[in-house]
Parts: C-alpha cells; structure tokens; sequence
C-alpha cells in the first residue's frame, strides 16, 4: 500500500497493493493494520455509495460538525471523479486552501480526508459510482455545506461540473459567509 502525503496536511492518497494476474486483479481495499502502521487507524462505521448518471456531476462540498464530524476513505468503483478537500478549519495555516485529486476505478486510487475538511466531487465519466466510509454516522442536523464553485476556493473545476447539482448544493453558502466552521484557534 503507497500513502503520499498531499498539501493539506492529514489528507492523504492512498494506493493498495495491485495483485494483477490473467484474470483481472485483487486488492485490499482497507486493511486495519496497514493503515494504522500508516497513521491512519480509524473505526469506520458507516460505508456510503453514490452512482451520479450524468458526468460532470457534483456532490459536495460537505461537512459534518461535532460530535458527528467525519474521516472519510473515498475511492471509486466505477467512472472517475475530481475529488475535492477543501480546510475549513479556522486557524488553520491551510484555511480556505484545497487539493483537487483524480480518482479513477481502474487506478485504484483513494483519498484520506480527515475531520476539518468539506468535501466534494465531479464525476468525469457516465455512471460514476463513488464508495466512501466514514467514521461518525451520518448527522441531518449537523450537516454543512459551501459552495462548489466558491470563486474564492480557486478550484479549476473541470468545464462540464455542475452539470447536475442538487438544489441543496445549488444554495450552499461561500466560505465568506458559512457562520458554523471548525475552530483550530487558542481558546
Ligand atoms: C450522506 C448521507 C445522506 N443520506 C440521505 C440524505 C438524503 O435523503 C439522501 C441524499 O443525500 P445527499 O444529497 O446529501 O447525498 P450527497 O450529495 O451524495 O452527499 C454526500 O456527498 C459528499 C461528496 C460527501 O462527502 C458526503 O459524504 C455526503 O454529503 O441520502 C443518508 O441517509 N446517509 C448519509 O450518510
């Protein structure tokens, strides 16, 4: 298994171990001790899947506050996204700052992303199908959302993103004006 480190700090690509033959391959998808000899040991308790018909779909950029705030381990089935983590952590030296990764079923490729960060994507192909643990369920009333295409984010969203937006998402306020965030600053 490869984990790279990204700009953001904590947020992590993750790559498993390809074992490849005639035919086709197997993979580890998460392993308990791999990631905890990586530092990335979480309870997972909850997996999520989401299939978006039509690319250059968006979903995000979503976060979940305390107690309910969320590690999530993206990866992807079928398709291929821009997956997005953006640090909305006030105080942090990385606050509004984002990485944009592709993430591909044929690449295997997973993003880290821990509590802090919102997060989002635009599927780049039909039928994307993203699968996703997370280790705090799920939390109506502490959900979150910022805009997608915040022009302050700076995120060089693909041209076809926002081809369909929930009308949730479509609504979402900027970074500027989103009033619960997390707070990284000395009491
Ligand atoms: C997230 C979630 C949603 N739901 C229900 C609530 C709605 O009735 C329905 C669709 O939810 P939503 O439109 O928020 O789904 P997405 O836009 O794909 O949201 C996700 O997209 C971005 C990329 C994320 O990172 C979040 O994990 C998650 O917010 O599923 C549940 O029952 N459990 C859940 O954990």
């Amino acid at each position: 298994m490869q984990v790279t480190s990204t700009p953001l700090s904590d947020v992590r690509l993750v790559v498993p171990k390809r074992f490849g033959d005639a035919r086709g391959y197997f993979v580890e998808t998460w392993n308990e001790q791999a990631f905890a000899l990586n530092g990335l040991e979480r309870r997972w308790v909850q997996d999520n899947q989401s299939l978006s018909a039509t690319p250059g779909t968006v979903r995000g950029l979503h976060y979940q506050l305390d107690p309910f705030a969320q590690t999530k381990l993206i990866r992807v089935l079928t398709g291929r996204i821009l997956d997005v983590a953006v640090d909305v952590r006030r105080g942090s030296p990385t606050f509004g700052q984002h990485i944009a990764v592709e993430l591909t079923a044929g690449g295997l490729e997973q993003l880290f992303i821990p509590a802090g960060f919102a997060h989002g994507f635009c599927t780049l192909e039909p039928d994307t199908t993203v699968a996703y643990k997370v280790d705090a369920p799920y939390s109506k009333e502490c959900e979150r959302a910022i805009l997608w295409n915040d022009p302050a984010l700076g995120i060089d969203w693909p041209a076809l993103a926002g081809a369909s937006v929930s009308d949730k998402d479509a609504v979402a306020p900027r970074l500027a004006d989103a009033t619960d965030l997390f707070d990284m600053r000395p009491a």
